[in-house]
């Protein structure tokens, strides 16, 4: 098991804005690890990821991807070492979805490459394990936003990289979807991939991931052990808002307690 990213003294402040949005992050993420990246709405989450992934430049510290600094990576070597799903996907392209899962092979192929049957059989294989294979010849802009995001998830898979960067995957996932994704990155860490991923779902981080990074408006950037860190008082303080844990075998739910 290898450290696949390691971030040192991250900061990153828009141009024209006085203030970073956050400043002195640190975390790395090996084989196999989840980790769950919490926040309030507004905090930084998107844009740490956007770091992490090598498409924004930070204005302090540094990225490593498999021990070299990101900024001397090409763009395809990234994409074999880490994949990014971004919140929202807007494409105005009507390509059928086996397309736009298939072109998660493109760091795979060579110059001028066009995807061969082993590339379209992947994808088909990355559509039957988010159960969406009924879709792939449904144009992508005549599916509903929680199948976008599924088949965005299916691309990166098809794109086989090493680290999964998910910003709220399950933000537009239905209950039972929710629910089988969870299962999915459990078993997709297990097989040996790293994932980092967002959420508004402090129950998602006890359900998945081995640590977790908490930005906070009242505190430095925080990260540890996840059962250690989120404690019902640091959420009550990250949020704003009194929250108690309810423990039920083995699980963990979060209730904010608003009047
Ligand atoms: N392109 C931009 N230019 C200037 N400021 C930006 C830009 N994008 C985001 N911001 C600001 O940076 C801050 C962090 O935004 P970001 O999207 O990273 O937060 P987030 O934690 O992911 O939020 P949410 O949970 O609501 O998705 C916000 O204050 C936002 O207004």
């Amino acid at each position: 098991m290898g450290v696949i990213l390691a971030a040192e003294g991250l900061g990153f402040a828009y141009p024209g804005r006085p203030r970073p949005v956050f400043g002195d992050v640190g975390l790395d993420i090996s084989d196999g690890e989840i980790l769950c990246v919490l926040g309030p709405n507004g905090i930084g989450k998107s844009t740490l990821l956007r770091c992490l992934a090598g498409l924004a430049p930070p204005s302090a510290g540094i990225v490593h991807v498999a021990g070299r600094p990101i900024a001397e990576l090409g763009r395809a070597e990234i994409a074999r070492q880490l994949a990014l799903v971004p919140q929202s996907h807007q494409t105005v392209f009507a390509f059928p979805v086996r397309t736009v899962v298939e072109m998660g092979r493109a760091p795979h192929l060579g110059w001028f490459g066009s995807p061969g049957p082993e590339d379209a059989e992947r994808a088909v294989e990355a559509l039957r394990t988010l159960g969406i294979a009924h879709l792939a010849d449904a144009p992508y802009t005549e599916i509903s936003g929680g199948e976008q995001q599924l088949v965005q998830i299916a691309r990166v898979l098809a794109q086989a990289p090493r680290l999964m960067i998910l910003d709220e995957p399950t933000a537009h996932l239905d209950f039972a979807n929710q629910a089988r994704f969870l299962a999915l990155v459990r078993r997709l860490a297990r097989q040996g991939l790293g994932i980092i991923f967002t959420t508004h779902a402090p129950d998602h981080a006890y359900a998945l991931a081995d640590r977790t990074l908490v930005l906070s408006p009242r505190h430095p950037p925080l990260l540890g052990e996840t059962r250690a860190v989120l404690t019902a008082e640091r959420l009550s303080e990250t949020y704003g808002v009194p929250i108690r844990l309810i423990r039920e075998g083995g699980h963990i739910a979060c209730v904010a307690e608003v009047e």
